[in-house]
């Protein structure tokens, strides 16, 4: 009786707000709900439509990619308030709402208790508040300015080639395409900051391929890895100077903290964890997307010749080629991959007082102290009037939208047409780097990795999808041809890059996509 009580004030609290206010019996916060919920959703299923669909498509939070934008045109508006027992939360597919949100660092902060895991080997960035953080913050990132550009770009570049000659040594068909990206993230990282040229051996045994089904696989392959590195030790003089610089008495006087060695370690940790797994995860989807999509491969293929071609890879410079690809179809291919396949589906904030909100309509709302909002990145990048699927997003074999098939770079020139300052896109309706004083620090040299990466394999490389021998089997049956062969092969992996997406702390592929890379004539 207490908690309907309680229950009953959430709700009244939550109407108060202006939004559109939905009863949810779970809270994202019940441990309960997150483990059980995959295994209840089927019974769930049964209930009438009525009782669920007000909050269950927001609740599954390991599915919310799956769904993009449609849980809110199912319930007609793009901010809902989901009143539970234990709460309110805020969801948020508005642009306008989640820029002010994460904007009002007063009014809102991120919940950290919600990120204990990341505290493995010390208290980092991502687990600090207040004076913590700016201190944590101040002593990384000028370690990772735009002086570390250049180094970046060459790092990308070096383990480009070296990958690519390593993968392609035993033949062109590459069965961990997945795996081998993001371990080449984790070089470029440990090249760039702690001077660490690692070898590629952890390619063959690699960790996350021997676990047992429901692993967390990433981690437990991030905590090899990082046993291998040594991290302190190798720490660059140039970051260890900062490091240290700001732990001396005075400069603890003046931020009112020191860094100890586990903040240090903590922050090396999640630094290496935060920008490997996100990068990687990115540039897998890129490989198996420009596999299916040879129409984009060639265009990109086009676009990089036309920049790059006869010219040396030692004289690409982050300054001239690097810009010229990013302003242009390379960095149009990177946008729209983060857009339809955003590794970060959504990041939460905790309201600490009252606040007000306007949406993209100019309503205004008041957020209640406490609500947990959660700002849902996958649908902003979905919404329907500001991204608008194109006329073959839909996959003929299944009739639903397919973010690959809506995957289309040029939807970037004439979005930037249209308004007066192209920087605006990426300010207000397009931020997968994140927003507010917590967007991500490695914005810039996560880009110059991945179009790095992308500029070698596809000057030296083309991709292409392999059948599987299943579907080679079938055809010797049938007799089918080749076409056949090859319309069933991307019929097979575009079901794969849709449901075998999974939704953890990041969006990646279960499974690996075996694909070909196929040497052009340069
Ligand atoms: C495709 C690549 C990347 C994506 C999509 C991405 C995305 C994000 C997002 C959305 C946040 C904000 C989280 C929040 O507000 O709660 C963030 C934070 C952060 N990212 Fe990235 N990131 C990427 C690459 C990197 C790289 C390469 C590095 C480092 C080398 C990095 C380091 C960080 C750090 C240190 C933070 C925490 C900032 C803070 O709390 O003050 N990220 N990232």
């Amino acid at each position: 009786a207490k908690k309907l009580v309680t229950w009953s004030n959430h709700v009244r609290t939550a109407r108060s707000s202006g939004f559109v206010v939905r009863k949810s019996p779970v809270h994202l916060g019940d441990l309960w709900w997150l483990g059980l919920y995959p295994k209840l959703v089927p019974w769930l299923n049964y209930l009438p439509a009525a009782w669920t669909s007000g909050w269950l498509p927001l609740s599954k939070i390991f599915h919310l990619w799956h769904v993009g934008h449609e849980p809110f045109e199912q319930l007609g508006s793009d901010n809902i308030m989901l009143s539970s027992p234990n709460g309110n939360m805020l969801w948020s597919s508005d642009p306008e709402t989640i820029n002010q949100i994460a904007n009002q660092a007063k009014h809102f902060r991120k919940p950290v208790e919600y990120f204990s895991f990341f505290d493995t080997y010390g208290p980092n960035m991502q687990t600090s508040l207040g004076d913590d953080w700016k201190a944590q913050r101040k002593m990384v990132a000028p370690a990772i300015g735009s002086h570390s550009n250049a180094a970046m770009w060459q790092s990308s570049l070096r383990q480009a080639e070296r990958l690519t000659a390593l993968m392609t040594a035993e033949g062109p068909v590459i069965s961990h395409m997945k795996d081998h990206m993001s371990e080449i993230s984790l070089h470029c990282i440990a090249q760039c900051f702690f001077n660490k040229d690692l070898e590629y051996e952890t390619i063959k045994d690699f960790p996350s391929r021997a676990l047992p089904e429901g692993r967390f696989g990433f981690v437990e392959a991030m905590f090899t890895t990082i046993d291998k590195l040594g991290i302190i030790d190798s720490i660059p003089k140039s970051l260890r100077d900062t490091l240290i610089a700001s732990t001396r008495p005075e400069s603890a006087i003046r931020n009112g903290k020191v860094l100890d060695r586990e903040t240090l370690t903590g922050n090396v940790f999640f630094f290496l964890l935060s920008g490997h797994g996100t990068a990687g995860n990115t540039l897998g989807f890129l490989m198996f997307l420009l596999a299916i999509r040879q129409d984009v491969q060639a265009d990109l293929q086009a676009h990089l010749d036309a920049e790059l071609g006869g010219k040396p890879l030692d004289t690409w410079s982050v300054t001239g080629e690097f810009m010229r690809l990013y302003n242009g179809y390379t960095g149009a291919v990177l946008k729209e991959a983060m857009r339809v396949y955003n590794v970060v589906e959504f990041i939460p904030r905790r309201c600490t007082a009252e606040a007000s909100v306007t949406d993209l309509d100019g309503n205004r709302f008041t957020i209640p102290r406490d609500t947990l909002c959660l700002l849902n990145f996958t649908a902003a990048f979905r919404h329907p009037s500001i991204w608008p699927a194109g006329p073959t997003a839909n996959n003929p074999a299944t009739g639903k939208y397919h973010p690959m098939l809506d995957f289309d770079p040029n939807r970037w020139n004439s979005f930037a047409d249209k308004i007066t300052k192209p920087s605006e896109v990426g300010l207000r309706t397009y931020f997968p780097f994140g927003l507010g004083g917590r967007a991500c620090l490695g914005k810039s040299l996560g880009s110059i990795m991945i179009v790095g990466v992308l500029a070698y394999i596809f000057t030296h490389f083309s991709i292409e999808l392999v059948p599987s021998h299943a579907v080679k089997e079938e055809a010797a049956r049938t007799g089918a041809d080749e076409k056949w062969v090859k319309e069933r092969t991307r019929e097979q992996a575009l079901r794969m890059l849709v449901d075998e997406v999974e939704c953890n702390l990041l969006i990646e592929l279960r499974k690996e996509l075996p694909v070909r890379l196929v040497p052009r004539k340069v």
